[in-house]
């Protein structure tokens, strides 16, 4: 198989993304982990699919693939480098793009700035719905590791998020607590692991242990979870400042029941053609 591929990037949040609407593509697994492998492919902690919608308000549909080749439902800076994508191949000349997705419908507004915001939709909290092996929802859940005892908060973003708060986040234990609980028994769908240091009510500093991806340069779904986290806390205000390795994003979030915004910028960085 042979296609062509752009290479872009969400504050350091790497993507392969590909036009599956005007090239035939069928990626196994196996394939999937090739390109995304830093050695002996392109290299990206994520590959988009770019398709024809499902439904008939929507635009477009993507999908997402972590680099070890499992796809899922939901991708912050997945989203906005697939909506800059789409205006800059002149796949659309709407500025507010509907996207079908397996996490449902995102709306995505291009501004003129070239920042993107996205509608992420509602959080979910219930432990069934993260999904989350415990027996009652709680603002923190905690559970004994070899390491010592961890406090986190759990809700679903259409993916499902740990977020852990520490002192300092610079030695947040992202390769030892991180890893173990992206694959612990109490996530039975793995998890994304978020470390959040508070700086004050409207700023977080935020690193996160991807699911299926180890540690990334920005999570844009990981810092809607933190900053939901934090606001149920009691800890942020509804608008917040997020400092990621990789830049800033703006998070907003009105309370239960209601969406989350994310603001942040896509980067182009190349393009090419892949034989697989
Ligand atoms: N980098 C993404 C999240 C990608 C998917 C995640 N690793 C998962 O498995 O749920 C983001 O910006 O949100």
């Amino acid at each position: 198989m042979e296609f062509y591929f752009t290479k872009m990037h969400g504050l350091g949040n790497d993507f392969v993304v590909i036009d599956a609407i005007n090239q035939n593509i069928d990626l196994s697994s196996e394939q999937i982990r090739l390109i995304a492998d830093r050695h002996f492919g392109v290299g990206c902690d994520q590959l988009l699919l770019v398709e024809q919608p499902v439904h008939a308000n929507a635009d477009f549909k993507y999908r997402i693939f972590n680099a070890d080749g499992s796809e899922v439902a939901q991708c912050g800076n997945g989203a906005r480098c697939f909506a800059r994508f789409v205006v800059d191949k002149n796949l659309t000349d709407k500025r507010r793009i509907v996207v079908d997705t397996h996490a449902g419908q995102l709306v995505l507004n291009v501004a003129e700035d070239g920042l993107i915001t996205v509608n992420m939709g509602i959080p979910r909290h219930q432990p069934a719905q993260i999904p989350l092996n415990m027996p009652q929802e709680a603002k923190r859940y905690t559970i004994q590791l070899d390491s010592g005892s961890i406090e986190f908060a759990a809700l679903s973003i259409g993916n499902p998020h740990a977020v852990i708060q520490v002192a300092d986040i610079d030695s947040a234990p992202l390769a030892t607590v991180g890893a173990v609980l992206e694959s612990h028994p109490l996530f039975p769908e793995r998890a994304n692991i978020g470390f959040m240091q508070i700086i004050d009510r409207h700023t977080i500093k935020l690193r996160v242990y991807e699911r299926g991806a180890a540690e990334t340069l920005a999570c844009g779904s990981g810092a809607c979870a933190a900053v939901i986290a934090g606001i149920e806390q009691n800890l942020l205000e509804h608008e917040v400042d997020v400092s990621l390795p990789g830049g800033a994003l703006k998070i907003s979030w009105q309370g239960r029941d209601q969406a989350v915004y994310m603001t942040g910028p896509a980067g182009l960085v190349f393009e090419g053609r892949i034989i697989v």
